[in-house]
């Protein structure tokens, strides 16, 4: 892989347990992400990926457990707080406005930096003004990173599917996030697009430094591209290592295997 260095510890999930009524979702689950690795999370359906991730970034609230990102214990995470620590996240359903154009969608990725007021950005006036042509700049760079120039001016609603997984992407990548979750970048795509959204998580793992926690069922891709991989079925981790461990584990291969019958 790169001359990237993996880091310190810089998320660390301690006996997170999450419940939905009856259905115990997560079970005592621990594991850490090192600052610049590609981490990620695997297991059959229904194993509890989504909702791990889904805690990470707050959207649900675990009933046991904590969540320490760079030092710092999150009690009660929540998406804002996520976001302003660093967090961005792409999304399996894509969550892009259909009918406005890529480069706007990307624009929606830099809210959270705007500091110019309504009423300046309303009359266009000295900070706002200034504050825009920077966040262009940036949005730009992205847009030439994730070779998308072409159809910055399109809808994103009448672009190819692969092509909107890429700007989901780039929406995140405008955030400037440390920490990158991706909900299943590869599901839906077809063997090229899925080896080109394999090249630009790689390429922003090594060149922006972004760590990558990430969820795909694409075994293959995610063997190939993770530092380490943590596996869950039931609810419950039931291994957590490197690429290869993790296919060596007794655990983890009946458990596919149980899935596959
Ligand atoms: N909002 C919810 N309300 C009730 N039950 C839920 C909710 N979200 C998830 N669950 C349940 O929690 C368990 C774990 O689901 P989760 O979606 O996290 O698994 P997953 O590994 O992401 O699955 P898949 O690969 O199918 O997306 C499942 O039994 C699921 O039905």
């Amino acid at each position: 892989m790169s001359g990237r260095k993996i880091g310190e510890v810089i998320l660390d999930l301690k006996n997170i347990s999450l419940s939905f009524g009856g259905v115990r979702a997560l079970q005592n689950i621990s594991f850490n992400v090192l600052e610049h690795e590609v981490r990620a999370i695997i297991g059959p359906n229904g194993a509890g990926k989504s909702s791990m991730l889904n805690v990470i970034n707050g959207v649900y609230r675990p009933q046991e457990g904590e969540i320490i990102l760079r030092g710092e214990h999150f009690a009660n995470m929540n998406s804002y707080k996520a976001a302003k620590a660093g967090l961005a996240r792409t999304f399996q359903n894509i969550a892009l406005f259909k009918g406005m154009s890529v480069l706007d969608n990307i624009m929606t990725g830099r809210n959270l930096k705007m500091q110019a007021n309504m009423l300046q950005q309303a009359i266009w006036w000295g900070p706002a003004q200034r504050e825009e042509l920077e966040h262009r700049a940036k949005v730009e760079e992205i847009i030439d990173f994730l070779e998308i120039q072409h159809i910055r001016k399109i809808p994103v609603g009448r672009l190819p599917y692969g092509l909107q997984k890429r700007v989901d992407l780039a929406r995140a990548l405008a955030m400037e996030p440390q920490i990158l979750l991706l909900d299943e970048p590869m599901a839906g795509m077809n063997v090229e697009e899925k080896q080109d959204m394999c090249r630009f998580i790689l390429d922003v793992n090594d060149q922006f430094g972004t760590t990558v926690v990430l969820i795909e069922h694409d075994m293959g891709v995610v063997m190939d591209i993770s530092d380490r991989v943590v596996v869950l079925d039931y609810g419950k981790k039931i291994g957590d290592g490197t690429p290869d461990e993790v296919r060596a584990n007794p655990d983890v291969i009946s458990a596919y295997l149980g899935a596959s019958h």
